[in-house]
């Protein structure tokens, strides 16, 4: 089914949890897991973001849902997309952090840095609020290591 935002919302959709042991089989039967540390799967994935900006390099701005673009273009963008989900999802194994659980929770954060009365149809970031750095403090965000770490309320 189509969603509102030209997204796909499928029944028996696609899990991270699919996707992360489809990658960890993956590497498991070409004895690959040697190659897939942190490090090198961090590397791997910059250089999948830097072929999938190389898609839209120079075109300029593009419409939402890339009406122009062909059949084989959107493939492509397709396998660059997919190129930097699977090298994610892998790191994030590798590093030992629940993926969706993170986002999930980065998004409850993010739900409460901006709160809807106070950015609505703004794109200003959070620091720009009047009272931006009250909810920095309470919410613990950005503390000295730049982080989030130490926000305590949530799961
Ligand atoms: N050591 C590796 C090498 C590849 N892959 C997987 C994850 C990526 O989805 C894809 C990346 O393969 P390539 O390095 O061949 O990169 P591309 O598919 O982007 O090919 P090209 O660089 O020719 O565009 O394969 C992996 O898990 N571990």
């Amino acid at each position: 089914m189509k969603g509102e935002e030209g997204g796909m919302e499928e029944e028996n959709s696609v899990t991270i949890n699919d996707l992360m042991k489809r990658m960890a089989e993956f590497a498991r039967e070409r004895d690959w897991d040697q190659f897939h540390s942190p490090r090198n799967l961090l590397l791997a994935l910059v250089g999948e973001v830097g072929e999938l900006s190389e898609i839209f390099q120079w075109k300029g701005e593009v419409p939402r849902g890339l009406p122009d673009w062909n059949k084989d273009e959107k493939e492509h963008l397709g396998e660059e997309l997919s190129d930097v989900l699977l090298y994610l999802v892998r790191l994030s194994d590798i590093c030992g952090v629940d993926l969706g659980k993170a986002a999930l929770r980065k998004l409850e954060l993010n739900a409460r840095k901006y709160p809807v009365q106070q950015c609505k149809a703004s794109s200003k970031k959070y620091t720009n609020y009047n009272n931006a750095k009250l909810q920095g403090e309470s919410l613990n965000i950005g503390n000295e290591n730049g982080n989030e770490d130490a926000i305590t309320e949530l799961p």
